[in-house]
């Protein structure tokens, strides 16, 4: 089988994928109409036109515009839905997906719009597709602490539902330290903790997001690089990073694929996984992301195949359920020959 053949075929996990980055510009578009909003694009093809990035900033101001369309449970299920229809696609079978609960509560759309709507689509995949997920709740770092409180509050008849808390938004300026006391507070609610760190922002930040909220993995983190000893600490103690190739080149944190480190950092031991972050502004799925690694950077079977496990070692999965997963997997490659 093709390498190309081999993603497909796989049985993946996606680790880093935020919902609101899923809303396709013809979802957003039949939103819009579907509630008499007027978007600032004349048509489905000016939106796409318009997902011309120079850094972090200028792709997050058009992120929660697009979000705007979303205002009922109808929209948060269809959105929920249309990814999880991708996943299926995909052979995604594992998904863990942040959501940004500030972006929607500050329009007035609380957690009884859109948990139910997420919920429903959740369920549905599982019973028709068999896809497991879990949910991210992400703290926005450009807000102060003390929403990210309030947002940990308003969570609390839903936290049955939900497995981690995430920090996303504005990294530079917005040190993980910024948040040390919520994510104090959810460790002791039993919440998992991720943080996006190191995607624009230092190293430093990596090391705080590690010492300073203590959190299970690292968003990004492709700028562990620059230090050596972070890099050798993630290493040895299997820290995974949830590295998105793809949005990497959009936002411009390299100017070409070819620069990226990604299987660098993997060769060098670190437990990477590929992810897609916001697929619809990026213009890659999962299966995408791959792809650009196999074309760009020679990615082998081999590289593809530890990859593809590290997902699933890298997951919030019970350990029993990871290694059906990496079964699974090992019996692709063993099929393939
Ligand atoms: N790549 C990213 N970095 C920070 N915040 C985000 N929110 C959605 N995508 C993001
Ligand atoms: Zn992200």
């Amino acid at each position: 089988m093709s390498l190309s053949g081999l993603i497909r075929a796989l049985p993946k996990a996606e680790l880093h994928l935020h919902i609101e980055g899923t809303l396709t510009p013809e979802r957003m578009w039949s939103l819009a109409q579907r509630h008499g909003i007027t978007l600032p694009y004349e048509s489905v093809d000016a939106i796409t036109d318009a997902y011309q990035f120079s850094d972090l900033q200028s792709f997050l101001d058009l992120y929660y515009q697009g979000a705007d369309v979303l205002r009922d449970e109808q929209d948060f299920y269809l959105l929920m839905q249309d990814y999880l229809a991708s996943c299926n696609a995909q052979n995604i079978v594992h998904a863990e997906i942040m959501f940004d609960p500030q972006t929607h509560t500050k329009r007035g759309v609380g957690f009884d719009v859109f948990m139910p709507g997420f919920l429903k689509a959740l369920e549905e995949a599982k019973q028709m597709w068999g896809i497991t997920s879990t949910l991210i709740m992400c703290f926005l770092r450009d807000l102060p602490e003390s929403d990210a409180f309030d947002t940990l509050a308003q969570a609390e008849p839903w936290y049955e539902h939900i497995t981690a808390v995430g920090l996303d938004s504005a990294e530079v300026g917005n040190p993980p330290e910024k948040f040390t006391d919520v994510f104090a507070q959810a460790r002791a609610r039993g919440f998992k903790c991720v943080a996006h760190a190191g995607e624009e922002g230092p190293p430093e930040y990596i090391v705080q997001a590690l010492d300073v909220l203590h959190v299970n993995r690292i968003d990004h983190g492709v700028k562990c690089e620059l230090a050596p000893a972070l890099m050798a600490r993630l290493r040895d103690k299997q820290i995974a990073l949830t590295v998105c190739p793809q949005s990497n080149l959009k936002l411009c944190v390299i100017d070409d694929m070819a620069q990226h480190n990604i299987l660098r950092l993997l060769d060098a031991g670190l437990l990477v996984t590929v992810n897609a972050d916001d697929p619809s502004y990026f213009d890659g799925d999962l299966v995408a992301n791959f792809m650009a690694l196999e074309r760009e950077l020679g990615m082998t079977a081999a590289q593809l195949r530890q990859l593809v496990i590290n997902g699933f070692t890298g997951s919030f999965l019970p350990e029993a359920v990871k290694a059906r997963h990496i079964a699974s997997v090992n019996s692709v490659f063993e099929m393939a020959g």
